[in-house]
């Protein structure tokens, strides 16, 4: 299943530089480690912001419950949710 997921990070001004980076490199890492396993498809800045979209390759709901809330940024994030389906006018046959 695909979802569109919109991610914006608000971390608190009060945050130490250091745990910031800390936090930051630690998300990095996690998030290249679920787009080279193919279930985090596509992940673009949002320009002018703090935020991304993202289409995940999940299961199911619970997938994606499940890797979005092990993000390290999680509780530092207001997250969006859309599911997706194929456009019947697509040319894309591999919907990449
Ligand atoms: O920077 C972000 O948009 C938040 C998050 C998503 C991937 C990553 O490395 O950090």
């Amino acid at each position: 299943m695909l979802f569109h997921v919109e991610m914006t990070v608000k971390l608190p001004p009060s945050m130490p530089a250091e745990q910031a980076a800390e936090i930051k490199a630690t998300e990095k890492a996690y998030s290249q480690e679920l787009q080279r396993s193919g279930k985090w498809r596509h992940l673009w800045r949002v320009a002018g912001s703090y935020s991304n979209v993202s289409i995940f390759d999940v299961e199911d709901n619970t997938e994606l419950q499940e890797l979005v809330s092990n993000l390290p940024l999680f509780p530092y994030m207001e997250i969006s949710v859309k599911p997706l389906c194929r456009h019947p006018s697509s040319v894309r046959e591999d919907d990449s």
